[in-house]
């Protein structure tokens, strides 16, 4: 069985900035780099699962977003920090062109791109988790039944000061301030 953790991309391992696409404007958020190295030394599979509705609004093409996954991974493997697999879902269920605007299966909250990655993965869910910066990483994550940590980077610190006690306790299993502290907190488990 395989270790998986989950990555939403924007916000979580590097800079918001809306509706990344160039390589030039790419920023890897500070310690996460080391952070994966150390997933990836426990013997933790890497998985990204981005949102990319971009795509869908007309603001870049799909082969932009592979374009940016190869970019982010030649900085990460120098590192011994690969992604071992990046999913994107292109679509958006209002906004869109053509064959993109849909209700699709793999836009997070819903599930479809984890379930894409069982192509490549025997996933073992007990042992595996999801982090990101926003409500609908979390949700995916608890909903495919992975352990689901909210990061305080992104979206993640102004939505989790915005929560309530209870609802934190409700969405997501661990609030970290930072990447390093989600995967302190993955790897205090194993
Ligand atoms: O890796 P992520 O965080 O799933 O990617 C999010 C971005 O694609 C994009 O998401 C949101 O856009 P949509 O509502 O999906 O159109 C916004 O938060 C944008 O600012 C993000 O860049
Ligand atoms: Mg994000
Ligand atoms: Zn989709």
């Amino acid at each position: 069985m395989d270790k998986i953790v989950f990555l939403d991309r924007d916000g979580t391992i590097n800079k918001e900035v809306d509706y990344l696409y160039r390589p030039e404007d790419l920023v890897i958020l500070p310690e996460v780099t080391g952070a994966l190295r150390r997933l990836k030394e426990h013997g933790f599979r890497l998985v990204v699962v981005t949102n990319q509705a971009g795509v869908a609004r007309g603001f870049y093409k799909e082969e932009d977003v592979k374009t940016l996954h190869e970019a982010l991974n030649r900085h990460l493997s120098k590192e011994g920090a690969e992604i071992d697999q990046f999913f994107y879902c292109p679509h958006h269920p209002v906004h869109g062109i053509s064959e993109y605007k849909t209700e699709c299966h793999c836009r997070k909250p819903e599930t479809g791109m984890f379930e894409m990655a069982e192509a490549y993965f025997q996933v073992d869910k007990a042992n595996s988790y999801m982090i990101g910066d926003k409500l609908l990483d979390t949700e995916a994550g608890n909903r495919y039944g992975v352990s689901s940590i909210l990061v305080g980077t992104g979206y993640g610190k102004d939505i989790y000061d915005s929560m309530k006690e209870e609802e934190r306790s409700a969405a997501f299993a661990y609030y970290a301030p930072s990447m390093k502290e989600a995967v302190d907190y993955i790897l205090g488990r194993v």
